[in-house]
């Protein structure tokens, strides 16, 4: 088997079904102080924003429409859950060939994703029922 593995934890997706109000919790629930402004990602299917922890990130995520990738989830959860956790990895297209080989497996194929770099979704199935994002690491993270 070769060398590759996970890296540090990027950020843990929550599916929400209104953003502005998810991002008003945080701030009034929890004191964040920390939350960049909301933006669409129509590639994704998804409008996203982040809170910014010191060690970490939640990312924020309302579908866009009845196609995005989180609309069946919204469905069976109506007020939002936690949707995926997203851990760094050196280099994606080495993380998708391993994943095949290791049986598990991969949504789609690469794309870019909210931090600019490659990112790829590998099924809950695989991973006790949680769905795993695996992104490249950005640039200033090493
Ligand atoms: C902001 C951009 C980007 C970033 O840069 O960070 C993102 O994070 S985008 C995040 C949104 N995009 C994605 O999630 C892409 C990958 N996801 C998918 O392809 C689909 O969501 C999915 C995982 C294939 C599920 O699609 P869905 O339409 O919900 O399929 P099913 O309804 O058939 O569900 C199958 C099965 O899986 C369970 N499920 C669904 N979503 C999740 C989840 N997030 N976590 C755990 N389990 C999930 C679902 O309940 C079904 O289970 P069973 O009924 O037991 O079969
Ligand atoms: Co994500």
């Amino acid at each position: 088997m070769s060398e590759f593995k996970i890296g540090p934890l990027n950020h843990v997706g929550v599916a929400v079904p209104d953003l502005e109000e998810a991002c008003e919790t945080y701030r009034t629930l929890y004191g964040a102080t920390d939350i960049t402004t909301p933006f669409d990602m129509p590639e994704q299917g998804v409008k996203v924003c982040f809170v910014n922890l010191p060690n970490s990130q939640i990312e924020l995520i309302e579908p866009l429409n009845e196609d995005s990738p989180i609309h069946n989830f919204i469905q069976k959860n109506p007020k939002g859950g936690q949707h995926h956790v997203c851990f760094e990895v050196d280099d994606v297209h080495q993380a998708v060939e391993e994943m095949g080989k290791r049986g598990a497996t991969v949504l789609g194929k690469p794309r870019i994703g909210a931090h600019g770099t490659l990112i790829i979704f590998v099924h809950p199935k695989n991973s006790n029922g949680v769905l795993i994002e695996l992104m490249e690491t950005p640039e200033g993270h090493h």
